[in-house]
């Protein structure tokens, strides 16, 4: 990492690029978002491919938010390699204890305490004066650094808050041990000439500046989180909070990936390096929209279906005739590959194993052998068998590989006539079950079929179903949101059938909630 001494400098000019700390946020900001509440499992395989890809810092969670928090936090503390692991807390010293006793396994931990500084959150969210949030703040700090040296301070709304008391807060801050000053947009409300403004004036204005590290956290509330992030680079700043796929409250963080690929492609403009290594963006960006069950939108940059696709004749022909003519950075630095093996019906484990490695999936051998089963199997009924299919199996593979209720056998009778009716057996716990049932609509059946066989009571929030890719042979992918009192929680089925998709997506959601401990009555079937 840099040292604060170089915020304001080498701004465009030559010489030894300086280093931008990335800290990834998806594990806390990200997990903010609405549905996109992830499992224990998830949050370590998440934590696993950030600290392989070189990410600088990892926000593991908000410790004190619940006991899952504090435990997965702890954990990914305990297990990453090289990435500083962070825990988030408020300005008081419960939330800063918590956080100190979760980061406590990392070799390199740090706390990242904040408080409101704007009027609105002055006045509306604490209902303290200036000079309450200025004690809180310089205290949080101080307790903080009982835990660490590596310390990071956040004016939650900087940009809505007034320039001098920034200035002298940020300042207390530094002296009371903060190590990281970062300056969130919190509700993406800033330009990026303002954002770049804000940043350089308070760089220069703050007299200890040099003593810490300035950082950017914007949200994309209007679409300028990235635009603000760099703004915030050129202005100084040395550490940017991202997330994958921009993951994250409302409209979401900048885009680890975009600003990445951002400060590499137009290094002539940008002369800053991160350590990230690219090649796993793409492997991180499916892992991430598989765990949240949010796809990732065709075009978005770096890591869409579309990002690299031409379609076009006369991009086409230009492509084939020399790749820059339409392409700004390879589809390999990003690790989508070119030469991708063809997937069928005749393939076998080996080409299998390669196709997983191809696609960034790193399983254990039990794991692989389940999934080239149902490869097999979709093989069989699907003519071609593309790359979006064999991730759409192997994720499902992935986040169903150890439930505890399965799926046996499903059959449906649908048509004009209803009711329709769905017949299901149901493996719970080691021990056959079966039920009959009717509904409004086979999914609507299959689902009240579940219910009876797994009596719970969370309620359905979402039921969602795309297709992995063309024809009328597509897999179906349906993610199904549960909202129940310990949570909420999304589950994913992908097959060529909908409705054994459908089946598999709401089973997976239940296996969840009883992995958080919700009353669901499988004991009702154990023996
Ligand atoms: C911009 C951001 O992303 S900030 C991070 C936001 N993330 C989250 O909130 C996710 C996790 N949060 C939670 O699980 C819960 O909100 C908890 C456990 C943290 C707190 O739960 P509760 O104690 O029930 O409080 P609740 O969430 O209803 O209200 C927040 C309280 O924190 C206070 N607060 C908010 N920010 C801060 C802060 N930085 N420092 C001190 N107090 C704060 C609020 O004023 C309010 O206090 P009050 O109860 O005295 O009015
Ligand atoms: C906790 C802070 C940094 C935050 O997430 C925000 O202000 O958006």
């Amino acid at each position: 990492m840099n040292t604060a001494a170089s915020n304001a400098t080498n701004n465009g000019q030559t010489g030894p690029k300086d280093h931008i700390i990335i800290f990834d946020t998806t594990l806390r900001d990200g997990e903010q978002c609405p549905g996109a509440s992830m499992t224990f499992e998830e949050k370590l395989q998440i934590a696993t491919i950030l600290d392989e890809m070189g990410v600088d810092v990892i926000e593991a969670g908000f410790p004190i938010a619940s006991d899952g928090d504090f435990e997965s936090v702890r954990e990914i503390a305990g297990r990453v390699k090289r990435s500083v692991v962070c825990g988030l807390a408020r300005a008081n010293p419960a939330d800063i204890d918590r956080a100190g006793e979760a980061i406590k396994p990392a070799a390199r931990g740090r706390i990242h305490t904040f408080i409101g500084t704007s009027p609105l959150h002055r006045q509306f969210q604490l209902q303290l004066d200036k000079e309450q949030v200025f004690e809180r703040a310089v205290a949080s700090v101080k307790r903080a650094r009982n835990y660490t040296d590596d310390v990071e301070w956040s004016p939650m709304d900087a940009t809505r808050t007034e320039h001098d008391y920034l200035v002298r807060i940020i300042e207390a801050a530094i002296d009371a041990g903060a190590t990281t000053i970062n300056i969130p947009d919190t509700v993406g409300y800033a330009t990026p000439e303002e954002y770049y403004e804000l940043v350089r004036t308070l760089i220069e204005r703050v007299p200890n500046s040099d003593k810490a590290i300035f950082s950017t956290h914007c949200h994309d509330d209007l679409g300028l989180a990235v635009a603000n992030s760099l703004a915030g680079v050129r202005a100084g700043a040395r550490q940017i909070e991202c997330t994958i796929n921009g993951l994250g409250e409302r409209a979401g963080n900048a885009a680890l990936e975009e600003v990445v690929m951002a400060i590499r492609t137009r290094a002539d403009i940008l002369p800053y390096d991160t350590g990230i290594d690219a090649t796993h963006l793409m492997r991180a960006s499916k892992l991430v929209s598989t765990v949240t069950s949010f796809p990732v939108q065709y075009n978005k940059a770096i890591v869409g279906r579309n990002a690299f696709a031409h379609e076009s004749g006369i991009h086409q022909d230009g492509v084939l005739k020399n790749a820059q003519t339409y392409e700004i950075m390879t589809p390999e630095s990003v690790g989508v590959s070119k030469n991708a093996l063809v997937m069928g019906k005749h393939s076998g484990r080996h080409a299998f194993r390669e196709k997983l490695k191809e696609l960034g999936f790193n399983l254990g051998e039990n794991a692989v052998e389940d999934a080239f089963k149902r490869f097999k199997d979709l093989a069989d009924r699907k003519k071609d068998v593309y790359d979006e299919d064999i991730e759409a199996l192997v994720g499902d593979e992935i986040l169903t590989g150890h439930d505890r209720i399965k799926l046996v056998s499903l059959s449906i009778a649908a048509g004009t006539t209803g009711p329709q009716t769905a017949a299901i057996t149901l493996d719970i716990g080691g021990v056959e079950r079966e039920a009959k049932g009717e509904g409004n609509g086979p999914v609507d059946a299959v689902f009240n079929v579940i219910k009876a066989l797994v009596p719970h009571d969370a309620t359905l929030e979402l039921y969602q179903v795309h297709a992995v890719t063309g024809g009328t042979d597509a897999q179906a992918e349906v993610s199904v949101r549960l909202k129940s009192p310990t949570g909420v929680v999304t589950g994913r089925g992908a097959e060529p059938d909908t409705l054994v998709a459908s089946a598999r997506a709401y089973l997976s959601a239940l296996n969840r909630l009883e992995a958080r401990g919700a009353r669901i009555q499988v004991h009702a079937f154990t023996p």
